[in-house]
């Protein structure tokens, strides 16, 4: 946890959602992102961070954030001065799980065997330590996300919902 910190020095001032997200991010790879932003944190520029920022809707999972995501995953795979890579979301919340307002126009057969959510599978594929850093509330997918992690830490302390479904560090 210690050594978290030190990447994320300033936490709650890095965690804070970036507003104005129409204005795309450019990541180092040249890849432009609209729902995430991706820097090269650490002295030797070797810890690849990816922030879900999409906070108007609380960081719901829609298409164009999983593709993102898996973009940025990608790229930070085949860097090879990249050594591990850290997730997180806001400050209030980690995901909303899907974007089910995408969702509500979906059939069950087109959310469970289109690229919809499948593309998120890539996060159990990648080889390299992912590490979620998690603060607020994790739902569902945005949830099972960092269960799917190498390391999970709650910058917060962590509180645990009954809920199978909701989850708020
Ligand atoms: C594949 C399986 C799944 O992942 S299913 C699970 C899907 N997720 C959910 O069902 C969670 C839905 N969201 C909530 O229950 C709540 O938003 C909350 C408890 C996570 C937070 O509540 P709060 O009152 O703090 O915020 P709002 O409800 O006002 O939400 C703000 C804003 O975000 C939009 N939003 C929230 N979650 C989603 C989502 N999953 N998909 C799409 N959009 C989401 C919400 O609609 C609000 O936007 P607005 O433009 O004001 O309608």
């Amino acid at each position: 946890m210690a050594a978290l910190r030190s990447l994320l020095p300033c936490v709650p001032g890095l965690l804070r959602p970036r507003h104005g997200c129409a204005a795309l991010r450019t990541f180092a790879a040249g890849a432009k992102f609209e729902y995430i932003i991706t820097e090269k944190k650490g002295k030797a520029h070797n810890v690849g961070l990816i922030q879900l920022n999409r906070p108007k809707a609380l960081n719901a999972l829609c298409k164009g954030l999983i593709t993102e995501l898996s973009q940025a995953l990608q790229a930070f795979e085949e860097d090879r001065a990249v050594g591990a890579i850290v997730l997180t979301g806001g400050e209030k919340v980690f995901a909303a799980g899907a974007d089910i307002k995408e969702m509500q126009a979906l059939t069950f057969q087109e959310c469970s065997f289109t690229q919809f959510l499948r593309q998120l599978d890539q996060l159990s594929q990648v080889k390299k330590p992912i590490i979620a850093a998690v603060n607020g509330y994790a739902v569902s997918v945005g949830l099972r996300r960092p269960r799917t992690q190498f390391f999970t830490a709650s910058c917060l302390c962590m509180e645990r919902g009954t809920g199978s479904c909701f989850e708020k560090a």
